[in-house]
């Protein structure tokens, strides 16, 4: 992985950097250290460390080489107030489609974050999507600037999946939600996936990141991805998704979903 750049030579966003590996564990493996590498360059810069993270398949090939570790190479501490969701589903934090109960299961349960360090929606208005979106929205304003207005949150990390169709956070593909310009967080209540409710962080803030890192395996991801990269005038959600100087998007994936595309991969090397 590239250091961060601190002077944009160009306004041109970098094209996509594609590692594949021979097994989902060479995966896990090498996204522990890809976090941990980013990780450290956010608290040498600010001190913390700003995720948002996804569901699906991603939190367990996450947790793997992250939680359970023998040295203290993760600085849980750091992550404070500052793990954000990609997406959600607009149901109650306890219930089976919650991304949060996901993650809380699969990785955060088994971690020394604390529930604090972990913005969840509110359950206070799940029956009004716009409700929940602008008040997520707020606890990013929130989290990001303190009582200042802040123009857009930069994240240091994003971790997104991609499902089969070639959805990403809740992002679906011919989606009006592309083409959302000035809200951080939007609502969907018209999912093609169940369920239908859910709200997104949306593809400005996405852009905005330093590093966004898609986290693809198996054979099911091979479609999608190979349009993603080799065919982005198709305009998938994912192809939209180039963060602006200095910010880069990575893809990690296995060897499986890797199989068709035809676009470069690039040794992974930290
Ligand atoms: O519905 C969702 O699906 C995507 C992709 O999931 P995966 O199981 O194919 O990895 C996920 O990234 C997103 O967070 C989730 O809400």
């Amino acid at each position: 992985m590239p250091p961060m750049a601190s002077d944009a030579p160009s306004q041109k966003p970098a094209e996509p950097i594609l590692y594949s590996f021979p097994s989902s564990d060479d995966l896990s493996t090498a996204l522990g250290d890809f976090v941990i590498k980013a990780q450290n360059e956010a608290i040498d810069r600010r001190n913390k460390f700003t995720v948002a993270t996804s569901g699906g398949s991603l939190p367990k090939i996450l947790a793997k080489h992250l939680v359970d570790r023998k040295d203290d190479a993760v600085r849980w501490d750091k992550w404070w107030v500052q793990v954000f969701f990609a997406d959600e589903r607009i149901v109650p934090l306890n219930h089976e489609d919650s991304n949060y109960k996901l993650c809380n299961d699969e990785f955060f349960s088994k971690t020394p974050l604390q529930k604090s360090q972990i913005h969840t929606i509110s359950e206070k208005d799940l029956d009004d999507p716009e409700e929940v979106a602008d008040e997520y929205e707020k606890q990013l304003a929130e989290a990001f600037a303190g009582k200042e207005s802040v123009r857009h949150p930069v994240f240091d990390l994003i971790l997104l999946g991609m499902g089969p169709d070639g959805h990403t956070c809740s992002l679906f593909p011919g989606h009006e939600l592309l083409r959302e310009k000035s809200r951080w967080v939007a609502p969907i209540e018209d999912s093609p996936k169940p369920p239908p409710k859910r709200i997104t962080l949306t593809v400005p803030v996405l852009n905005k990141a330093h590093r966004v890192a898609f986290v693809l395996t198996g054979e099911g991801k091979q479609e999608m991805l190979s349009k993603t990269l080799d065919q982005p005038q198709l305009g998938l959600p994912a192809s939209l998704i180039r963060p602006s100087p200095p910010g880069d998007v990575y893809f990690l994936c296995d060897d499986a979903a890797t199989k068709t595309t035809q676009y470069q991969k690039t040794e992974f090397k930290l």
